[in-house]
């Protein structure tokens, strides 16, 4: 049985679940207990705040977990990435409030910084050669330069909305971050196994989540010039149609061309264009 360790609400917890869903690991209780086994697969989840999983998975109390990359490198826990997962993508950065003008680094020198991640931002600083005060808070820290309570911050941005919102500015982006998969360094040949498994699935939703299944009918007489601005897998399947002169056309495209070979498509007088999500692919 494969211990994986999940936020238990929060910023992780939706993409981590619908992951595991969509890799057809079903979970025996649907009320949210602290720890929930899988039905169909041997797995079992633990539910923790995302602060404890770097450190459950370093101590072996769970085998893998998922965690933002800046939790699991502000921990400094043994543990090690197995894979980048893409998903709750965000940086960590130093933010000023709005009105000052801000000449550079230099200028946190001797000033004080509230943040939730103090390893990180003490690494930055010592780097660089600044002497700041580190003021730790583990919530709301965007608040604290407004109430006075330090000159600046080191936290999470994403939309930026939150920063606006207290009247701050981003001045330094520190690092970027992403969900990963983190193991636990000796495991067990069999978990070996277990995990094998589930990165493979894994691959296979995320292979198939950029992609897109389409079909549509096109003239027969312009077939090759179709076939031609189709990246497809391989070629493209081509099937007869009962209609005289025009034929069926299947085929796998990338999301981030769809468009542009949509409209080239269409060109060539593609007509009845069906698009399907693939839910899984494996290559
Ligand atoms: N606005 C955001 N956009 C994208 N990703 C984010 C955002 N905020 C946080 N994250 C990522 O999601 C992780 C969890 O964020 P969340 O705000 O849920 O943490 P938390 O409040 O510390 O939760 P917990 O109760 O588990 O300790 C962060 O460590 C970060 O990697
Ligand atoms: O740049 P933005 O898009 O505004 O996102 C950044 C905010 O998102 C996170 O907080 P969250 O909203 O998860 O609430 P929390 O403070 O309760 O963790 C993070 O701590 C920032 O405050
Ligand atoms: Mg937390």
């Amino acid at each position: 049985m494969l211990r994986i360790a999940v936020q238990a609400k929060g910023r992780l917890f939706e993409e981590t679940m619908a992951l595991l869903e969509e890799s057809d690991i079903k979970l025996s209780s649907s009320k949210r207990t602290l720890l929930v086994q899988s039905t169909n697969f041997p797995v079992e989840v633990l539910f923790l705040r995302d602060d404890d999983i770097p450190q459950s998975v370093a101590t072996g109390v769970a085998d893998i977990g998922i965690v933002g990359e800046n939790e699991y490198v502000e921990k400094e826990e043994d543990a090690v990435i197995i894979k980048r997962l893409g998903f709750s993508k965000c940086r960590l950065s130093l933010a000023i409030p709005k009105d000052i003008d801000y000449p550079g680094l230099q200028w946190f020198d001797n000033k004080k910084i509230a943040t939730s991640y103090p390893v990180i931002l003490k690494k930055h600083m010592q780097a660089n050669g600044i002497k700041a005060e580190v003021h730790v808070i583990t919530g709301s820290v965007e608040v604290a330069p407004g109430i006075g309570l330090a000159d600046a911050i080191f936290d999470i941005v994403s939309s930026g909305s939150t920063l606006v919102s207290n009247r701050l500015k981003e001045v330094e982006v520190i690092m970027k971050s992403e969900a990963l998969l983190i193991a636990n360094k000796e495991l067990s040949e069999e978990k070996k196994e277990v995990l094998n498994e589930l990165l493979f699935r894994m691959d296979a939703v995320k292979t198939a989540e950029d992609k897109k299944y389409v079909l549509m009918n096109a003239p027969k007489e312009k077939l090759n010039e179709i076939i031609d601005v189709l990246p497809g897998m391989k070629s493209p399947t081509v099937m007869p149609l009962a209609q005289e002169g025009w034929c069926s056309v299947h085929t796998v495209l990338d999301e981030k061309r769809f468009w542009e070979i949509i409209g080239k498509l269409k060109a060539l007088g593609a007509e009845g264009i069906l698009v399907l999500p693939i839910e899984k692919m494996i290559l």
